[in-house]
This record gives structure tokens, C-alpha cells and sequence, in this order.
């Protein structure tokens, strides 16, 4: 097996193959309207055919920038939120030693990579400042509109540090600002300070940008290679174009299934890893499916769990609670490491009959005994599997969950590429904090306190 893999064959008979294929001609034209932007939101498609069309000067300035930063900083901050960091966290958690950041500096490799921006929390803000106090450190700022609050605290914060500790000129070599190319207030900073920037498309929503600079500059300064990664992503970009029947199409068929259970109750969808490197790459998708879908009142809620440490607190709910989920499970086929289980001579703890086994082959069985048992009770699975975690499948299933969301969205009927209901809490929240502009939204909010 070459590429990702799905295997429905665990909808616990909630939905039949017939039911699946009689989809088939909705996905497709779904799918179509992708590539053709006949739907809602075609302004927002430059995501479909980003990963054929990036070119070698464009790999070639992210490269760079990267090695200026790997040279300068034993420690990179990246500032964002939402869709302006998930997608980079997603893939170098995935594919990076799970504890490199832990060992010395002389013994690394790879800048450690830090988040902010990401909250409001006065305490993570300023641990994170005492820790920076004492490094080599840079920071890319990322922030498609260039004026969302949480970054832009984060990133005033830290480049104050950064100004006092090594000076005005020194810092602009190690800040890169990811913006918009004319609009909002990072892309004017950015260029009154002479700070090295790149553009985020205007055509490229927050949560489809992973593989543009927003991903892939902080992906190439944790010392992962990109092009493999886009590799990947394009591999599956060409798997789903119009030329591929609806039988071929994995994202279509995904997107179908999730719908028909939708429609038959399944509200939320619960996706499974049983490797901790994988819990950002949920995050990422929470906000993909989350913010593209619900909408006008519907669509699936996601939600995440990783198995199996939830399995001993959420495992109860999933197995016996609230009929209203299914499952979509993603499996690593073949982990990097191998690791098996010794041999005790007086085995106190009675585990000599796993002796010699690898630690996935019982990760393995937790997985399957999981899912007959899920199916049992209720609860469709759907199953992705990747054969293993490097940069090509990382990129394979990226790209499989950005084309799935876009059909899923149009199967749902709403347009998968705005995000209207996120304003209102930033409304509220500059009208309590008194900004400009804000004055009568602040009485009327202040009227109901
Ligand atoms: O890149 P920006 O403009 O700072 O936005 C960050 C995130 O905030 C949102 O706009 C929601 O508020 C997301 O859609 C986006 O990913």
C-alpha cells in the first residue's frame, strides 16, 4: 500500500453501500464544483490545486528562510491562532522526536519550536517570556487578516523581548511575518520594520493554509521536508481530480458516509488516533470540519479523542452513552521505532505472555478490540490507514481531509469557506475592552451586565 486507505466496511449497518452509491452523483458534482468554483465560496479555493502549482522559487524562499532562522535561533516561537498555527503544529508533532526539545542544545538538530498567540493567558505569556529570557530565539508571526487579537498581544509582547535582548537590527533577521500581501495592521508593521514577509493568498482560507508559507515556513525550520509533505498532498490532489469516478474518489466517499449518518442521527464525529504525535493533526481538523460546516443551524460536530488514554475516561461514554456518534479512526500501519516487550524472569506483573511482542502489536489489539467493540455498540466506524508516518502520507491526508471538508460542506448545503459565526465573540470582547470604533456596541453590552 502506496497511499492512504478507507475501510467502511464497519458502519455498524447504519448506512449500506447501495445508500453510499446512490450518493455517488452528488459527491461527484460536489467535487466538480471545487474545481470549477461554481458554488459558494469559490473565492476560497486556491487550496485545491496548491500543492501542483507550488514552484521551486517559491520551495526555495521558504528553505531559505528557514535556514536563516535554524542559524540564528535555538528556539523559534510561532505566533498564531487557528487555522495560522494548527496546520503547522499538526505536522511537526507528527513527525518529530517526541522529545527532542527536551535535550541539551549542543545534542539538537532542530530549533525547538514554541506556540503562542494561540490564548490570552497572562501565565503562559509570561512563563513563556522567563524561558525566552535565556535563549537564542525568533519568532514568526502569522496572521492572514493581520489584526486578530490573540497574536497580536503574543507578538508584541515577544518582540519587545527579542528588540531588548539583541537589538533592533539583529531581531529583523530573525522575525518573518506571514500576512496578507496589502491589507491590515501585521503587513504594516511588517514592512515599516523591514521584516522578511510572505504572502498568504487572498484566495486560501485560515484553515486550508497548511500548505502554504502559514505551514510549511515553521514545518522547514523543524527540519522536516516540505516538498515531500507537498508531495504527498498531491498525490491525492490528482487522485481526486474531475477525471476520478466517484469509486476511486476516497474524500468523496468520506464525505458521503459522514452526511448519511448525519442525516441518520450521528451528530458527532469522533476522531480516533492511538498515537499521541497525531493529537494536534485532530486539532487541525476540528477547526477544518468545525468552522466549514457549522453553520445555518447544522453540521457534524467534531470532536477528538486519543486512544488509548481516553479510552480509560471517555471509553465509557463512547461505548454505552448517547447513540448520536461514529467514529473515524486514523492507523499508522507501521510505526518508525520498534520496541518489545522484555522478558521478566519472575513476573510479578503477569505481562510474560507478551513477552518479545512489539508495543504496536498491542497497540494493535487495543485498536481492534476497540473497534469491534465500538461496532457492537453502536457506533460506526469508519477507518483511515496510512502505512506510515513521514512527511508523504502526512501530506496525503492533509489534503484528503481539505477536499473532503469542501464536498462535505456542499453536500451539507452550506458554504464550507466563511466563517461568520466567529465574529461574535471578538464583537463582544472589543466592546467590553472599550476599543475605538466600539462605543455603542460598549453601552449596549454594558446595559445587560
Ligand atoms: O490568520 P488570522 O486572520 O489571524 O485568523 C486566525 C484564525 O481566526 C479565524 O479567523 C477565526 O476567528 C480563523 O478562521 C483563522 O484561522
Amino acid at each position: 500500500m502506496d497511499s492512504i486507505q478507507i475501510n467502511i466496511k464497519n458502519l455498524a449497518g447504519i448506512v449500506s453501500e447501495e445508500e453510499i452509491l446512490r450518493k455517488s452523483e452528488l459527491a461527484t458534482s460536489a467535487n466538480n464544483a471545487l474545481h470549477d468554483g461554481t458554488r459558494e465560496g469559490s473565492d476560497f479555493l486556491g487550496w485545491v490545486d496548491l500543492p501542483s502549482s507550488i514552484t521551486e522559487e517559491e520551495f526555495r524562499d521558504i528553505e531559505e528562510a528557514a535556514t536563516v532562522l535554524r542559524t540564528h535561533c535555538d528556539v523559534v516561537v510561532v505566533v498564531g491562532i487557528g487555522g495560522s498555527y494548527l496546520g503547522a503544529r499538526a505536522v511537526i508533532d507528527a513527525l518529530t522526536n517526541s522529545f527532542d526539545w527536551l535535550q541539551p542544545e549542543k545534542k539538537r538538530k532542530n530549533p525547538v519550536i514554541l506556540y503562542a498567540g494561540n490564548n490570552i493567558s497572562e501565565d503562559y505569556l509570561s512563563e513563556m517570556i522567563d524561558y525566552l529570557e535565556n535563549k537564542e530565539f525568533g519568532i514568526i508571526n502569522i496572521s492572514k487578516s493581520g489584526t486578530t487579537t490573540e497574536p497580536a498581544i503574543a507578538f508584541r509582547l515577544l518582540k519587545n523581548l527579542l528588540e531588548k535582548k539583541v537589538g533592533n537590527e539583529e531581531s529583523k533577521k530573525r522575525i518573518v511575518a506571514i500576512t496578507d500581501a496589502t491589507k491590515g495592521a501585521l503587513r504594516t508593521l511588517a514592512d515599516s520594520e523591514g521584516y522578511k514577509t510572505f504572502i498568504i493568498p487572498d484566495n486560501i482560507g485560515g484553515r486550508y493554509s497548511v500548505l502554504t508559507p502559514v505551514g510549511l515556513l515553521p514545518i522547514a525550520v523543524a527540519g522536516i521536508n516540505i516538498r515531500k509533505l507537498v508531495t504527498g498532498a498531491a498525490e491525492i490532489e490528482k487522485a481526486t481530480d474531475k477525471t476520478v469516478s466517484f469509486d476511486y474518489n476516497l474524500p468523496a466517499i468520506y464525505a458521503v458516509i459522514r452526511n448519511e449518518l448525519y442525516r441518520r442521527g450521528k451528530k458527532i464525529e469522533i476522531l480516533v488516533n492511538y498515537h499521541p504525535k497525531l493529537h494536534f493533526l485532530a486539532e487541525w481538523w476540528k477547526q477544518l470540519f468545525g468552522e466549514s460546516e457549522g453553520k445555518d443551524q447544522m453540521g457534524i460536530f467534531p470532536a477528538a479523542v486519543d486512544f488509548t488514554a481516553d479510552l480509560h475516561s471517555m471509553g465509557q461514554w463512547i461505548q454505552e452513552g448517547e447513540r448520536t456518534i461514529f467514529e473515524t479512526v486514523i492507523s499508522i500501519k507501521e510505526p518508525n521505532k520498534k520496541v518489545l516487550v522484555p522478558h521478566d524472569e519472575v513476573n510479578l506483573d503477569g505481562l510474560n505472555y507478551l513477552k518479545g511482542k512489539r508495543v504496536d502489536e498491542v497497540n494493535k489489539m487495543a485498536e481492534l478490540g476497540t473497534r469491534l467493540a465500538h461496532v457492537d455498540g453502536g457506533v460506526p466506524n469508519i477507518l483511515i490507514e496510512i502505512p506510515e508516518l513521514n512527511e508523504k502520507y502526512i501530506g496525503q491526508l492533509i489534503y484528503f481531509f481539505e477536499k473532503a471538508c469542501g464536498i462535505s460542506g456542499y453536500l451539507l448545503g452550506v458554504n464550507p469557506f466563511n466563517q461568520p459565526g466567529v465574529e461574535a465573540y471578538k464583537s463582544n470582547m472589543f466592546a467590553l475592552l472599550e476599543k475605538p470604533g466600539y462605543e455603542e456596541a460598549t453601552k449596549s453590552i454594558k446595559s445587560k451586565l
